[in-house]
């Protein structure tokens, strides 16, 4: 079985799709379509946007072959053999725009926008929103553990949790983006160069007829790399003395202990037990690392309750976003080509929160020029974007709350989206990861910790242009007219 070609990682109304504008001659008119999500997960105050370099990846490598031909031949539908002629020749000929990786993003502003024919804009839809919702979603979580494990190393350790292997890799990388130091999956650190880390099982220690045996072949093998486990069989009685007889030996070779780890058990009594115990030795460079089922709320109350830990190995609820195991991402039409003329569209909905924002918009970061801070950030049409680029005065309202607008001025407008590709061609050199995970890093800085807290944070502003708003009572009153 060869599954590296992900051209029908799609749904099947997206091929219906194809196929009745194929047929009724449409297949060539132009479409935008803007992936947004409605609400933050986890309660947080932001989301890490994750996700591009997969997609990126993915447009590129679209092409129907054989296998892919053959099984569309086969579909009850019975698509015409012209149809999938055409699918042969399928190639991504369109423009998408899209937030840089790590970039801290909000509900309902447009994080990629795709300007294609509707033949094309519609086949991605899926895989895009599988790769943007899951690496944004498990980003996310991961800035959220480091929000509160600011001063210590952290590792992701969920490959054996993780919904199959995709996951387990896309999303250590998004741990990355996110501040993780390193992770436990070898891929993961061969695919993207994120530094690998690891310690060793029970199973090591199960397998000797003693643990000191056990640690001691450990050391003698990977002298160099010696962080032991010691909740085996009994933590401070047998796992840190054995682990501090051990350290000794090492010193005597010209080595030092690395650390040991705890993975069960009160973790802020035995780790402060365990620190005193490694300094009374001597060993006050020996780390301690903890694991098992960490969340930003355990390590948080651990960290309240003076535990002395300075690595985290988080797996399942960190890989899994375990609270919360999806961001509902949405894909939708915002414009469509009319008689050679983009109209913007509008999808009605009775839940106010689903009514779609009609038209093409950019997204600008509004930060304040005298505190370099993060002010709200903006979406207005295209024909409103030089007022903003030149840093005009502007009044920003709250839809829901007229009242609540407020002016801003000595501010610099950054565009969020990026053009990526510009009619079919890469046109963004997709940064190094370590470049997207320092980025990231940067952007917290122009943010108030109020927006950025784990719980009840401040919420931070999206507005919409005064001719956004226009535009959707217009076409809100035209189709409900
Ligand atoms: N001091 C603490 N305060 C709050 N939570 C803690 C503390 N110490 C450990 N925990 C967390 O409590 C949960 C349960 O820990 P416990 O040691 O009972 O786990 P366990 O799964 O029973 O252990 P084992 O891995 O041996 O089966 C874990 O999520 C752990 O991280
Ligand atoms: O707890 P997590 O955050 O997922 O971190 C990874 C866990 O994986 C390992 O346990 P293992 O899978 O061997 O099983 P265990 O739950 O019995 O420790 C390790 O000892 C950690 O406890
Ligand atoms: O290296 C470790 O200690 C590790 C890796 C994966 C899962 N649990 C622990």
């Amino acid at each position: 079985m060869n599954d590296a070609n992900l051209t029908l990682h799609t749904d099947k109304y997206q091929i219906n799709m194809m196929y009745a504008h194929w047929k009724r001659g449409s297949m060539n008119e132009k479409a935008v379509f803007e992936a947004y999500f409605r609400k933050l997960p986890f309660g947080n105050g932001f989301a890490v946007f994750a996700g591009l370099e997969r997609i990126v990846a993915y447009i590129r490598s679209l092409a129907f072959n054989d296998e892919e031909i053959e099984y569309l031949r086969m579909q009850e539908e019975k698509y015409d053999e012209d149809f999938l002629l055409e699918l042969r020749k399928f190639k991504f000929t369109g423009n998408l725009f899209a937030m840089r990786e790590g970039t801290l993003v909000f509900p309902n502003e447009p994080l990629v926008r795709v300007e294609a024919r509707v033949f094309e804009a519609q086949l991605i839809e899926t895989a895009m929103l599988n790769f943007m919702n899951y690496q944004t979603l498990i980003a996310t979580k991961a800035a959220r553990i480091k929000q509160v494990a600011t001063n210590e190393r952290l590792l992701e350790f969920g490959t054996r949790r993780a919904q199959e292997a995709d996951a387990a890799v896309w999303g250590a990388r998004a741990t990355y983006i996110a501040g993780f130091h390193a992770t436990s999956n070898m891929r993961a650190g061969m695919l993207f160069g994120i530094p690998s880390s690891g310690t060793h099982a029970h199973s090591w220690v199960q397998g000797h007829d003693s643990e000191e045996e056990a640690f001691k072949e450990y050391a003698e093998a990977l002298p160099d790399h010696v962080t032991l486990l010691v909740d085996t069989y009994d933590t401070l009685r047998s796992g840190v003395p054995n682990a501090i007889k051990i350290a000794k030996e090492l010193e005597q070779r010209g080595k030092r202990l690395k650390g040991i780890r705890l993975d069960s058990g009160d973790l802020a009594y035995l780790s402060k037990r365990a620190r005193s115990m490694l300094d009374e030795a001597g060993f006050t460079d020996a780390l301690i690392v903890a694991s098992n089922d960490l969340d930003e709320d355990i390590i948080a109350e651990l960290k309240a309750q003076g535990a002395r830990i300075d690595v985290w190995g988080v797996g399942t609820q960190l890989i899994t976003a375990f609270d919360q195991p999806s961001l509902g991402g949405v894909y939708k039409l915002v414009a469509r080509e009319k008689n050679g003329i983009l109209e913007p569209v509008i999808k009605i909905s009775g839940n106010p929160e689903k009514i779609s924002n009609p038209g093409v918009k950019e997204v600008y970061r509004v930060v304040n020029r005298q505190t370099g801070m993060a002010v709200a950030d903006y979406m207005c049409l295209p024909e409103e974007e030089e007022e903003i680029r030149k840093g005009q005065p502007i009044k920003l309202s709250d839809p829901l709350h007229p009242h609540r607008s407020i002016l801003v001025e000595n501010y610099e407008a950054i565009a969020l989206l990026q053009p990526i590709f510009d009619k079919g061609e890469l046109v963004y050199e997709l940064p190094k990861l370590d470049e997207a995970r320092s980025f990231h890093q940067d952007q917290l800085g122009h943010f108030w910790p109020e927006h950025l807290r784990k719980l009840n944070p401040e919420m931070y502003r999206v507005y919409f242009s005064r001719s956004i708003l226009e535009l959707k009572t217009e076409l809100l009153n035209k189709y409900q007219g």
